[in-house]
């Protein structure tokens, strides 16, 4: 049973959105108002008083009811949208990195309609991405001039304080005819930095782990589920599966996965301080994790965005570039890497598609600076322009 009173808006009313943030706030005793540019998706939740989040797994189905939310169409609504945030509790977001900058402005004018003074505690702001840092980067965007004049800043922390997260809860693309319910994993994790929020009070999320350094929390979430995940679908998109499941079957595909999780897991263990035995074990989690044969996760969906996955902080270049400046071995994470260069042109995918009119307009050693981040003195270098090198060449020979 809900407890009731407190008010949270959640940007991204989407799988992650829907089927992990809202119900855990739900659960709290929240009522969610959801924030998305989907006119549909909007309408539909306006009209829909409860939804299901159904976890499935080898242990069996199990559910929860979703009831006390709204939408708002944040693109033609924005002035209902400030004073929402005016109100809220707490402001989470699942959109995506990329978009992040294109939500600050209404949460910045949100912020600055509220009070500064002990009537009313900081807004409390949390962004659920696959992105370490993904909270600093929003509040960035938010604190810009163009969105929050200078002069109100140092007054800021006033009414809002932010906290970087990791997420993680495998939400596979839902079937179309599913409504707003959503299927997803039985597993979750949720971990929150806690100190910007301690002296203003911690909001009660049942379900967050609070911790006082997510580092190791989010470079290993990073870089072993997303790493592992990543890998299996782009071998599995390259070896023409369906699923990541299907992706699984295949011996060699699994042996790439546990390869690239193998050269992450002696990154994390040197660099962290994690015991081996625990990240072994951490690793097999994952693997059975991301074979869950009850869910139907398209190796497209794992694949979506590959500009964003093959960036400098992300879950390939990421993890082989620290090791191979630690003299580290790298082969499978290249090997992943590659196939991520070979992601193109992609149904449904634009960044896909930009990838394709990269690689064709640029040197190899572009690409890497370009795609990747990476600058001619570091080891991994020229190891990732043989790479590029060579896909472009498979291209070209095509
Ligand atoms: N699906 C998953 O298994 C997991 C996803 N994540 C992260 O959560 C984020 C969202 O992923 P999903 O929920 O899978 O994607 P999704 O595509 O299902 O949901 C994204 C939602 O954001 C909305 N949106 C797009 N632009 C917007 C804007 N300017 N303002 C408001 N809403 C906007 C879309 O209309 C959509 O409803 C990503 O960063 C992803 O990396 C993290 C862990 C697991
Ligand atoms: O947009 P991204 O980074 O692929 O995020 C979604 C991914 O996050 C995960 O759910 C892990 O938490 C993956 O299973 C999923 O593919």
């Amino acid at each position: 049973m809900a407890k009731m009173g407190k008010k949270a808006v959640h940007f991204g009313a989407g799988n992650i959105g829907r089927g992990f943030v809202a119900c855990f706030l739900h659960n709290s005793g929240y009522e969610v108002v959801f924030a998305d540019v989907n006119g549909d998706l909007i309408d539909t939740i306006n009209a829909t008083p409860s939804y299901r989040v159904i976890e499935v797994g080898s242990e069996g189905t199990s559910e929860n009811t979703i009831t006390n939310y709204r939408a708002i169409n944040s693109r033609t609504h924005e002035d209902d949208l400030v004073d929402e945030i005016r109100t809220a509790d707490v402001v989470t977001c699942s959109v995506g990195p990329n978009i992040l900058k294109f939500i600050a402005p209404v949460i910045a004018k949100g912020i600055d309609a509220r009070a500064d003074g002990p009537e009313q505690t900081p807004l409390h702001v949390i962004a659920c991405e696959n992105a370490i840092g993904a909270t600093d980067t929003l509040a960035g965007h938010i604190k810009d001039a163009r969105n929050t004049s200078p002069e109100r800043l140092d007054s800021h922390h006033l009414r809002a304080r932010y906290a970087n997260s990791a997420i993680d809860r495998i939400v596979p693309a839902q079937d179309p005819n599913a409504g707003l319910d959503v299927t997803l994993e039985k597993f979750f994790e949720w971990v929150v930095d806690k100190t910007p929020f301690e002296d203003v009070g911690i909001p009660s999320i049942d379900g967050i782990n609070w911790v006082d350094n997510l580092a190791p929390y989010i470079e290993r979430k990073l870089y072993t589920v997303n790493t592992g995940h990543a890998t299996a679908a782009y071998h599995g998109y390259n070896r023409r599966k369906r699923t990541v499941f299907d992706a699984l079957q295949d011996k060699q595909i699994m042996a790439e996965v546990r390869g690239a999780l193998t050269e992450s897991k002696n990154l994390l263990v040197a660099k962290h301080g994690i015991s081996e035995d625990a990240q072994i074990a951490y690793m097999n989690k994952i693997i059975k994790r991301i074979g869950n044969p009850h869910l139907e996760d398209a190796v497209e969906r794992v694949g979506r965005a590959p500009l964003r996955k093959l960036s400098r902080k992300e879950r390939f270049v990421g993890p082989a570039a620290e090791a191979a400046e630690n003299n580290m071995p790298i082969d499978y994470l290249l090997d992943a890497i590659e196939m991520t260069f070979r992601f193109q042109d992609v149904e449904g995918d634009d960044e896909s598609k930009e990838l394709s009119a990269i690689m064709s307009d640029n040197t190899p050693e572009d690409v890497v600076a370009k795609v990747c981040g990476i600058q001619a003195t570091e080891k991994i270098y020229p190891r990732l322009v043989e790479v590029v090198k060579r896909v472009q060449d498979d291209s070209r020979e095509d």
